[in-house]
């Protein structure tokens, strides 16, 4: 890590090549946040300027002239985060989960007075699990049951998982929009909680074990048939190309963008 004054990332470069772009990690010691902090060290285009854990002073970023904040945290402070690099005028990429509606329409409002300014919030940079959300969006009007299971590592700190939650909305708004009546088969426990959790019509289950990494199945379901879509993250390292597209995109991405689908041309 070095430490550059604020400004210093507009300088001109002397060697011709593009100025590095200075990127601060927040939750820099946690199981995200030590992945990236390992992939920014190794990109040639950028500069990490700051990392930041639980109690350290958050003007950290500022004062090191971040440009760009990476954002691994915890769902409870990511809200905080995210207003400190508005109000001082640094983009954010947000992998922390635990977004409804209600918290990305605020962020939205606090970026209105910024049009230059970006932050993108995305609950999976795993290209697979973009790519399981989109083709789970495909197929859903053709299935008259659905249901998400997501399978995680046992210190996860919520369930279920940003990116099921996400899943079951993109899905549960596919089959809206093809005219699907609910899933016929969303309903009856015997025990509470056996069924899982209702996302929009969409039961969601969230499987918690020593061993996992981040692994979700999408199942579908019509007469005489199933399709099982699924993705296995076994290594954070999964997760770095989707976090350093994102930051070296961020500048060109204005507003707030929810999912990195719209930079991988999808
Ligand atoms: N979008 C994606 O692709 C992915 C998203 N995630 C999400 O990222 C988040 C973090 O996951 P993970 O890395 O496993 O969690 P960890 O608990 O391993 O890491 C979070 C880190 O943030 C630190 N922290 C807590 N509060 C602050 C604060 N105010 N400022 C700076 N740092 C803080 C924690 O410190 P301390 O322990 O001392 O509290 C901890 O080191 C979760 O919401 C998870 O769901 C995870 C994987 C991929
Ligand atoms: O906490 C995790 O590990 C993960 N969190 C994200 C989520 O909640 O969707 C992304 C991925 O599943 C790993």
């Amino acid at each position: 890590m070095t430490t550059s004054a604020p400004g210093e990332q507009d300088s001109p470069s002397t060697t011709g090549e593009p100025p590095r772009i200075n990127v601060g990690v927040l939750g820099a010691r946690g199981r995200m946040g030590t992945e990236v902090v390992k992939a920014v060290n190794a990109a040639d285009d950028l500069e990490l300027v700051a990392m930041v854990e639980a109690g350290d002073w958050l003007f950290n970023v500022a004062d090191a002239g971040a440009e760009v904040v990476v954002d691994f945290t915890r769902p409870d402070v990511v809200m905080d985060n995210i207003r400190f690099c508005i109000d001082n005028d640094i983009h954010c990429v947000v992998g922390t989960t635990g977004f409804d509606e209600a918290k990305l329409a605020t962020v939205a409002e606090w970026l209105q007075p910024k049009p230059d300014l970006g932050v993108i919030i995305a609950p999976n940079f795993g290209i697979g699990a973009v790519l399981l959300m989109r083709f789970a969006q495909e197929a859903a009007r053709f299935f008259p049951s659905v249901e998400v299971v997501e399978l995680h590592h046992p210190n996860k700190v919520d369930a279920p998982s940003g990116t099921a939650v996400r899943t079951a909305r993109l899905v549960a708004a596919a089959r809206r929009a093809a005219g699907l009546p609910p899933a016929p088969d969303a309903t009856t426990d015997s025990l509470p909680g056996a069924r899982g959790a209702d996302v929009e019509g969409v039961a969601v289950h969230a499987v918690r074990l020593s061993g996992l990494v981040a692994h979700q199945e999408v199942l579908m379901g019509a007469p005489g048939e199933t399709l099982t879509l699924r993705h296995d993250s076994y290594d954070r390292a999964s997760f770095m190309p989707g976090v350093l597209l994102a930051v070296r995109e961020i500048r060109r991405h204005p507003g707030l963008t929810v999912g990195i689908e719209g930079l991988l041309g999808l």
